[in-house]
């Protein structure tokens, strides 16, 4: 595949640096916001970076393998229904949203259920859920491929309605197995390693999943020859598109807000692709679910954050929002030593 993703320009990159240490405080006192403020300087190829209509979009989809066999503790139409939470504004998400002025936009990719027109509802729906994965390939090759054009059209969509940051989030019983097997085909772990507790399975339900989830593993592992080859056969549509809309965001020069553990094995695949997509990508926490650490040095990432969370939704990347405003607003307004009359080391 033919990179599309230009790498960040380095132009800017002393001029940047000098306006972040001329402020008004100990050299590198500001930490990880001087790292972002740097990186949206790069990306946006300013001095005087600007965040406008910062939104998250949630896919949602469901898998075929939660009705064969025991890998979450909720069962398939949990998905629908936390569709029409979202819809109706009572998601964390939404409340993330609300408190920090970040547009939400959620995206059928795939549920297992028909929605009233809503227009709020963007419909991607590739089908009624994916195949069961312990039997044969979530989707086919096409369908796969489809995702990541649906993924990219809504991204460019949000874009040229004046989005230039943007994060992810997901919805779909049973994703964090699609997660796990894709974290194990990137990263070579062996996938016992990439296995977590998802939405809260005990001791013996994590034990049950990861034996699922090797025979999983074994069965494909020969018959996978490309990201998007491991992306159609371990799922899901929502994991596909994001991956898709990874891609496009990083195309177009956007600031990516990168989420949980299923957002980033999205952000896997879009990096066997395109590595220049990390660039673009500001990594907003670490998950609390287990594999999501490992996939964050594997990509040699510095969250922001470290609250415990492992909801998805995009909510990390919601409840980081405030920190990266933080950080593009103190390189546009602090004062300088000179400005201030502050006295240099
Ligand atoms: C009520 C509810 C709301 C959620 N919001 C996100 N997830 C998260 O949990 C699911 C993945 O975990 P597993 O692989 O164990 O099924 C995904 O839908 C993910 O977004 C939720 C899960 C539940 C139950
Ligand atoms: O980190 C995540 O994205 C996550 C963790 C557990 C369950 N669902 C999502």
């Amino acid at each position: 595949m033919i990179s599309k993703i230009e790498p960040v320009s380095e132009k800017l990159t002393e001029a940047l640096q000098n306006k972040i240490d001329f402020k008004t405080k100990p050299l590198g006192a500001l930490g990880l916001l001087e790292t972002v403020a740097l990186q949206i300087g790069k990306i946006q190829n300013t001095t005087s970076p600007k965040i406008t209509k910062p939104s998250i979009v949630v896919f949602t989809a469901d898998h075929g393998i939660v009705n064969s066999k025991p890998i979450s503790p909720y069962p398939q139409e949990v998905t629908q229904q936390m569709v029409l939470n979202f819809l109706n504004g009572g998601a964390a998400i939404n409340v993330f949203c609300k408190q920090n002025h970040i547009h939400l936009n959620i995206v059928d990719a795939g549920v297992n259920a028909d929605f009233e027109k809503n227009n709020n509802l963007i419909n991607a729906k590739i089908a009624y859920g994916t195949k069961d994965f312990s039997a044969e390939k979530a989707m086919t090759n096409e369908q796969c491929k489809l995702a990541l054009k649906k993924g990219k059209e809504i991204v460019n969509s949000l874009f040229r309605k004046g989005c230039n940051t943007i994060g992810f989030g997901e919805m779909g019983i049973g994703n964090t197995s699609s997660a796990a097997l894709l974290m194990s085909y990137f990263t070579q772990i062996n996938i016992k390693n990439c296995v977590g507790k998802g939405t809260g399975l005990n001791a013996k339900g994590l034990q049950q999943k990861t034996n699922i989830l090797k025979e999983v593993f074994e069965k494909h592992k020969t018959t996978i020859n490309s990201p998007i080859e491991a992306l159609a056969t371990f799922g899901g549509f929502e994991i596909a598109m994001i991956a898709g809309a990874i891609l496009e965001a990083a195309t177009l020069k956007m600031t990516i807000l990168v989420d949980g553990f299923i957002v980033t094995s999205s952000l896997l695949a879009a990096n066997a692709i395109d590595k220049n997509v990390l660039d673009y990508c500001v990594f907003c926490h670490t998950s609390g679910e287990q594999g999501h650490k490992k996939m964050l040095d594997f990509l040699n990432a510095k969250p922001l954050l470290n609250l415990g969370l492992r909801l998805g939704e995009g909510t990390g990347a919601a409840v980081a929002f405030p920190m990266v405003s933080s950080a593009i607003n103190f390189l546009n307004e602090m004062a300088t030593f000179k400005s201030a009359n502050v006295s240099e080391a």
